[in-house]
């Protein structure tokens, strides 16, 4: 059984049916599993199906798993369908399913560049469209659209992480289709907000970058360390609750405050002798 949440009530999403892309691993499953531990019905899903199997035996008989591949528009539409048949309603979809190479800019081929965009630009998309029109616009019992939240996960430092032209644009897409989407779908009790991720210490992010980078991550971040999967699960939770019912068309950044970091505090030749910052002298 899957372990009671640290913050929430225990039945702080019950009754909800909670959609997260890339659900399989890293920080779409610490969210499947805290929304289950809240009470939510989850459905995870992503290309491979041994990582989506993994999550859903960890969380138990409230998640189920289906294979998409969030860029094919096919697949994603009967993704959706299937979801629908299960529960008969989606309440948030999590844009979760996304990544990127890292690559000095001027090296990324065109196709390099599209693969990237196609996937956390062109998928966010399709699924967003997608849990839209089949399950939040469509009108429910009382004659009027269903609503629903889309959270969409992009990426922190927003003036761009070096290495990363392609997934820095795309991420800045997302979070103005977010923007825009909160103002046009208003009208259908659509909240839309992203949540710009600073840097998470996942498995892929630990594995799959230079290690030289990996290891200077934390010392980027003001507050000293990496991020930790259980801190996104919770601003997650705590959008699709009640209490995140006015927020839309926001950007939440969840980074330790490395979105305007601008080098090491205090900077070198700018410390006393303990390593303080310099203050200057009050005026006379
Ligand atoms: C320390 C850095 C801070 C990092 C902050 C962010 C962290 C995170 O996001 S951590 C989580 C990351 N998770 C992922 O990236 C998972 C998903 N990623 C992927 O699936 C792949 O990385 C993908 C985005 C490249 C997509 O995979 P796929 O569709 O299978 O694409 P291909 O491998 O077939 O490649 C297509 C095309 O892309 C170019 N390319 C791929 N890798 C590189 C590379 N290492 N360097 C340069 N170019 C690359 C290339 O053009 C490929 O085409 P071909 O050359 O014909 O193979
Ligand atoms: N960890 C970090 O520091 C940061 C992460 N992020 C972003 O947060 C999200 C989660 O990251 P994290 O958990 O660390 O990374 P992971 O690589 O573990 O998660 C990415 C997930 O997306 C799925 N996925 C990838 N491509 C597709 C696709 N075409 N269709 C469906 N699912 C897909 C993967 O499953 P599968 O391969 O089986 O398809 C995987 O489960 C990603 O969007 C990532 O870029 C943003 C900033 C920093």
């Amino acid at each position: 059984m899957v372990a009671p949440s640290r913050i929430f009530a225990p039945d702080l999403l019950a009754g909800q049916v909670i959609v997260v892309s890339g659900g399989g691993t890293g920080l779409g499953r610490a969210a499947a599993l805290e929304l289950v531990a809240l009470g939510a019905e989850v459905v995870v899903c992503g290309r491979r199906p041994e990582p989506l199997e993994e999550t859903v035996a960890l969380a138990g008989e409230r998640c189920r798993a289906r294979v998409c591949d969030i860029r094919e528009e096919d697949d994603v539409a009967a993704f959706v369908d299937w979801t629908l048949e299960q529960h008969g309603r989606i309440d948030t979809l999590l844009n979760n399913a996304g990544g990127q190479f890292l690559a000095p800019a001027e090296s990324i081929t065109p196709k390099g560049f599209r693969t990237v965009t196609r996937l956390n630009l062109d998928g966010t998309w399709l699924m967003t469209h997608a849990v839209a029109t089949k399950a939040f616009i469509p009108a429910g019992e009382d004659g009027r659209a269903r609503g629903g939240k889309v959270i969409s996960v992009t990426l922190s430092p927003h003036n761009g992480l070096p290495g990363m032209v392609h997934s820095s644009a795309a991420r800045a897409g997302v979070e103005t289709m977010m923007a825009e989407l909160s103002t046009e779908w208003a009208r259908f009790g659509i909240r839309c907000n992203a949540i710009a991720a600073g840097q998470f210490g996942t498995e892929v992010f630990m594995t799959k970058y230079p290690q030289e980078m990996v290891a200077a991550a934390a010392g980027q971040v003001p507050l000293g360390r990496l991020g930790r999967p259980e801190e996104f699960a919770w601003l997650v939770a705590y959008l699709a609750s009640p209490a995140g019912d006015w927020f839309s068309g926001a950007t939440l950044t969840l980074d330790g405050g490395r979105d305007h970091h601008v080098g090491p505090w205090p900077i070198e030749g700018s410390r006393d002798a303990e390593g303080r910052p310099l203050q200057e002298a009050r005026r006379a």
